[in-house]
């Protein structure tokens, strides 16, 4: 297989768009490199369709500019970007077969008809849809449709592939299956990509680099695990999956280890060189980063409380339970545990992330 058509080596974007005095794209700056998979990632609302319509070129940013390679695109229409994308609905065209839904942007290029057929086989075969070229749309699952989006997008060799929560219709299982492929396709042709998705599993599951925004202001950008490790601020911590946030004064800073106090416990956690005494922070850990001793322990680092309420969750389950009035911790656990148990807490220090009061 051929490798994309015209080369991308780095997209550089800076834009902004705003509706009337509504901004939603804040100066969104971002380098993307060949090969890379970048995700944008947020809750609905916070832009991240808009950024990829933009690169897209089907609408225009208000200020700012892409550069491919160095040059600006944005004033070129979509077609002549050569960006390939796929959208959430599929948008086959529904009275053409798989086989003419795929190779319909070959037909309108000088190519033979033995070359438009080969390059269509090929790529029906890489979504594995070899056997379905006579079906029309109508007659193919969700999935099935998908992958036929995909190929016809990936058919042309697009130096740039745009996803645009093209998981988001199908049930559960299938989305994971999907997105399991469209990741070793990417690898496969060597594709640079960006998708959008406000799913966070997905984001952590398929991405090099992982664009966070919330109301159009990027809020973080890293690899999947500084994501998930290391978010910078209580918005990321929050989306991804911290459930655990404690309002605390930072009582002493030594050997790199802060001490909060606040929310009726202390806590302590691994600090920079900028944290300071009597400052107002916040100190996150994820449930399933808790430690539950089988029974109370007493000690500074240690808490006790009552299980109030227990989510099953399959293997383990999730449970909340109150350490003091104004206080519950969120707990996840391999461990039998019901509701009214008491049980003694513990947050591992490395486990416990700082960050700014709100
Ligand atoms: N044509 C428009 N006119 C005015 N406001 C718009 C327009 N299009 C989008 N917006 C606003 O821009 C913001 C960002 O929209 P966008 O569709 O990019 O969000 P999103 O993160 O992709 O959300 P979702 O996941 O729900 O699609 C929203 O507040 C939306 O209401």
């Amino acid at each position: 297989m051929n490798g994309p058509g015209d080369r991308l080596d780095s997209l550089k974007l800076g834009i902004t768009k705003r509706y009337g005095n509504k901004t939603v794209l804040d100066n969104l700056e971002l380098d993307i490199r060949k090969g890379e998979f970048v995700t944008f990632l947020g809750p609905s609302g916070c832009g991240k369709s808009t950024a990829l319509s933009i690169v897209a070129g089907l609408i225009a940013a208000t200020e700012g500019e892409i550069r491919l390679n160095g040059a600006r695109v944005d004033h070129l229409p979509p077609e002549k970007r050569a960006f390939g994308m796929v959208f959430q609905n599929y948008a086959l065209f529904p009275h053409m077969t798989v086989f003419d839904n795929v190779s319909f942007g070959l037909t309108l290029k000088p190519l033979s008809k033995e070359e438009i057929k080969k390059r269509t086989d090929a790529m029906l075969k890489l979504v594995q849809l070899t056997g379905y070229e006579e079906r029309y749309p109508g007659q193919l699952s969700g999935g099935q449709q998908q992958r036929v989006a995909i190929a016809r997008a990936l058919v042309l060799h697009p130096r740039l592939m745009l996803f645009d929560e093209p998981l988001s219709n199908l049930d559960a299982k299938l989305r994971v299956e999907m997105r399991a492929e469209i990741k070793q396709i990417h690898a496969a042709l060597g594709l640079t990509s960006i998708y959008v998705t406000h799913d966070q599993a997905e984001a952590l599951s398929l991405s090099d680099r992982i664009v966070l925004l919330r109301n159009g202001v990027l809020m973080q950008s890293g690899t999947p695990q500084e994501i998930h490790d290391r978010p910078k601020n209580v918005f990321v911590a929050d989306f991804m999956g911290f459930r655990n946030f404690f309002k605390v004064r930072i009582a002493s800073v030594s050997n790199g280890i802060a001490e909060g106090v606040g929310d009726g416990i202390r806590i302590r956690a691994r600090a920079g060189a900028d944290v300071r005494v009597d400052t107002d922070m916040v100190m996150a850990i994820r449930p399933d980063d808790i430690r539950a001793g089988g029974e109370v322990v007493s000690g500074a680092e240690d808490v006790s409380g009552r299980v109030e309420v227990v989510e099953y969750l399959g293997r383990e389950q999730e449970a909340a339970i109150r350490i003091n009035d104004n206080t519950r911790v969120w707990l996840r656990t391999a461990e039998a545990i019901r509701t009214a148990d008491t049980i003694g807490l513990q947050f591992p220090i490395d486990k416990v992330v700082l960050l700014p009061a709100e």
